[in-house]
C-alpha cells in the first residue's frame, strides 16, 4: 500500500466535518485499520468516533501492558533455569516500581496523542464522543458534555466497539468491586492474597504476573475441569502444573458462591478496592486481599442504537454477526459493516486488524464500483485458522483445530504429539525444559489443520505452523522443511519422525 493521499480538509481531519465517506465507530486496533484501508489511495474521507482513547482496549488495559508485565517474569525463570546465570539471581525477586514505570511506557501512560496524530497523518479523522446508530448511515455522536451531532455517511458506517469485562451476577460480587482486566493489566500495588475468577486466557496470563510479582498467596478458582480449555488438554495441564510447582493453587471445578466485603472502596483502576474479601465456594471460604475477575466478556453493542436499523443481536449473546465480507447480518444496502471483538469471530486483535484489512478493501472497492470477489475481500482465517499465543510460562501457542475440534467438525483426523524437551534446540534454551507438541492432521489430504506447542519461547513456532496450515501443505511436503540445529524448530522433524514410526493416533 502506498501512503494515502494527503489532501483531505482541516476540518474533516479534527473530526468537525458532518459527512465522510466511511464512519468508525470504536477507536480499537480494528477499527483504525479499517479506516486507513477504506481510504487508502483515494481521496475518500473517513472518521473514527471513539469514546475513551483511541488504541482501543488493546493498547492500554490488555495487550500492551499485559504483555509488558509477562516479559521481566519470563525471564527471570529463564534467569533461574540457567547454570552459571541461576547464582546471580539467587533469592531476587522483581524490580517492581521498574517494571510498572516500562509498562506505563508501553501504555503511553494513557495518553493517545500519538495514536490520534497517526490517524491524521493517515488521513483519518477523529471525533470524541459515543457513538450509535441513528439511522441508515446516520451516526448520532454525544460529547463529554452532553451535546449531540449527527454525522453521515456516504458509503459506510463501521461498528467496531470491542467489548468489556464480564463481571456475573453472583451475590455480593459486583457490590465488592473485584478486579477486572482493566485493574489487573493496569495495577500499582501489589496485593499479598489474590484469587483469580476464571480459567481463560486472561485469569492464566493475569495469575502469571501476579505471582512473578509477588503476590505471595494465589489462587485460581476454576469452574470447569482445566485451565485454557479451548486448547489440546495438555496445555492446560501443563500451565496448571508449572502453577502449582510454582506454589499457586489451581481449585477446578470450583464456582463461586458468594463474596463479601465489608468496606468497598473505588480507590480507582489497579489499587486495592477496600479491605479484605472472603470468598465462598461449596463449604469452604477463602480470604484475600483483591480478587481478579476474569470470566469472559460482555460485547458492547447495547447502547449502539441497533434497533434504528433492525438489527437484533438476541440470538448472538450481543454480539453483531457478519458475514464473510464482514457486512452485518440483516442489513440491506451494504452499508454497515463490523470488525473486531463485536463481531464474536475471534476476540484477538491480530485477527480483529486481519477484518479491517478486509473490511476496508471492501468498502473501498465498492466505493470504487470494483468487484469485491477475489480473497483479499472474503475472511478465511476465522474458518479453523486462527493462530493465538498465550503468555503464559510455559506459553501455549497454537494454530487451527484442536484434535476434539477436529474430530467434533466430522473430520477425518490422526494426531501425533512429541515432548517437546526432547531434543537440542529446547534443551539448550533452558535446563529442566518442560513442554509438548502436538500437530492435527487432515488424513483425507494428508494437510495439517491444527498444531499446538506448549514451553518456552515457543510463540515464534506457531507462523510456520499457521504457513502451513493455510497453504494447506502436505504432510509429505514438511519432510523438505528441514529445520535448523540447533532450533526450537526441530520440533517439526521429531513430529515427523513420529508420526513415520507409527506414533500417530
Ligand atoms: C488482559 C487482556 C489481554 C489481551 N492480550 C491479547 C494479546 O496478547 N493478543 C491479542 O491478540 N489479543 C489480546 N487480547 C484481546 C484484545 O485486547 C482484543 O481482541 C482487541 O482489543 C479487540 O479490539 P477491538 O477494537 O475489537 O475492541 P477494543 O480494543 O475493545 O476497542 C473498542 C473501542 O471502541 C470504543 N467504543 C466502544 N463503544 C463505543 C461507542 N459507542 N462510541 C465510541 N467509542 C466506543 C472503546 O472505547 C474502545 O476504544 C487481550 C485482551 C485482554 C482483556
Ligand atoms: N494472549 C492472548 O492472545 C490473549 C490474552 C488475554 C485475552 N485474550 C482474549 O481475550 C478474550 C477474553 O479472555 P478471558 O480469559 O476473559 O475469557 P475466556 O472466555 O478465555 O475465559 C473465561 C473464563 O471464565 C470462566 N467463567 C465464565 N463465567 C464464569 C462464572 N460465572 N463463574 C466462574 N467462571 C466463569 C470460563 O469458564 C473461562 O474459564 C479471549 O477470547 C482471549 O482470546 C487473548
Amino acid at each position: 500500500m502506498t501512503s494515502p493521499e494527503p489532501a483531505r480538509k482541516a476540518a474533516d481531519l479534527a473530526g468537525e466535518s458532518d459527512v465522510y465517506d466511511v464512519v468508525v465507530i470504536g477507536g480499537g486496533p480494528p477499527g483504525e485499520i479499517v479506516a486507513q484501508y477504506a481510504i487508502a489511495d483515494s481521496t475518500r474521507t473517513a472518521v473514527i468516533v471513539e469514546h475513551e482513547l483511541l488504541g482501543g482496549e488493546c493498547s492500554y488495559w490488555a495487550c500492551m501492558p499485559s504483555k509488558a508485565l509477562l516479559r521481566p517474569v519470563e525471564l527471570l525463570d529463564a534467569a533461574r533455569h540457567m547454570p552459571g546465570v541461576a547464582s546471580l539471581v539467587a533469592g531476587r525477586t522483581i524490580d517492581v516500581p521498574a517494571v510498572l514505570e516500562r509498562r506505563d511506557g508501553f501504555t503511553s501512560h494513557h495518553d493517545d496523542k500519538y495514536q490520534v496524530q497517526w490517524a491524521n497523518d493517515t488521513g483519518i479523522g477523529v471525533v470524541r464522543g459515543h457513538g450509535r446508530l441513528a439511522g441508515p448511515k446516520q451516526v448520532e455522536v454525544t460529547g463529554a458534555d452532553g451535546a449531540t451531532r449527527i454525522i453521515t455517511a456516504r458509503h459506510a458506517v463501521v461498528l467496531a466497539t470491542g467489548t468489556t469485562a464480564s463481571v456475573p451476577d453472583l451475590p455480593g460480587l459486583r457490590a465488592a468491586l473485584p478486579w477486572t482486566s482493566r485493574d489487573v493489566t493496569n495495577l500499582h500495588e501489589v496485593p499479598r492474597r489474590v484469587a483469580v475468577v476464571g480459567g481463560g486466557v486472561v485469569a492464566c496470563e493475569s495469575a502469571s504476573w501476579l505471582h512473578g510479582l509477588g503476590v505471595q498467596e494465589l489462587t485460581i478458582l476454576v469452574r470447569g475441569g482445566g485451565l485454557l480449555d479451548r486448547n489440546e488438554p495438555f496445555a492446560g495441564e501443563l500451565v496448571a502444573q508449572a502453577f502449582r510447582d510454582a506454589g499457586v493453587k489451581v481449585l477446578l471445578h470450583t464456582g463461586l458462591d458468594e463474596v463479601r466485603r465489608a468496606d468497598p472502596a473505588a480507590t480507582g483502576e489497579g489499587r486495592t478496592h477496600g479491605g479484605e474479601v472472603t470468598l465462598r465456594f461449596g463449604d469452604q471460604t477463602l480470604v484475600v486481599d483483591e480478587l481478579v475477575v476474569a470470566a469472559g466478556r460482555t460485547p458492547a453493542s447495547a447502547d449502539l442504537g441497533l434497533d434504528a436499523v433492525g438489527v437484533d443481536v438476541g440470538a448472538s449473546h450481543g454480539f453483531v454477526t457478519t458475514d464473510d465480507q464482514l457486512a452485518v447480518r440483516g442489513v440491506d444496502g451494504q452499508w454497515l459493516y463490523a470488525v473486531g471483538d463485536l463481531t464474536g469471530r475471534a476476540l484477538l486483535t491480530h485477527m480483529g486488524k486481519y477484518q479491517g484489512r478486509i473490511c476496508g478493501a471492501v468498502i473501498a472497492a465498492r466505493a470504487e464500483g470494483r468487484p469485491t470477489d477475489g480473497s483479499r475481500f472474503t475472511d478465511l482465517a476465522d474458518d479453523g485458522r486462527v493462530p493465538q499465543v498465550t503468555f503464559t510460562d510455559p506459553q501455549v501457542a497454537s494454530v487451527g483445530r484442536s484434535e476434539r475440534q477436529a474430530r467434533d467438525a466430522g473430520l477425518d483426523v490422526e494426531a501425533v504429539e512429541y515432548d517437546m524437551a526432547g531434543f537440542a534446540g529446547s534443551s539448550l534454551l533452558r535446563d529442566g525444559y518442560v513442554g509438548r507438541a502436538k500437530l492435527v492432521i487432515d488424513r483425507t489430504t494428508d494437510t495439517l489443520i491444527g498444531a499446538t506447542f506448549v514451553g518456552a519461547e515457543v510463540a515464534e513456532l506457531v507462523h510456520a505452523a499457521t504457513v502451513a496450515v493455510v497453504g494447506g501443505v502436505t504432510l509429505e511436503q514438511l519432510w523438505h522443511v528441514v529445520p535448523s540445529y540447533p532450533t526450537m524448530s526441530e520440533i517439526w522433524l521429531k513430529l515427523l519422525e513420529a508420526r513415520s514410526a507409527g506414533k500417530a493416533h
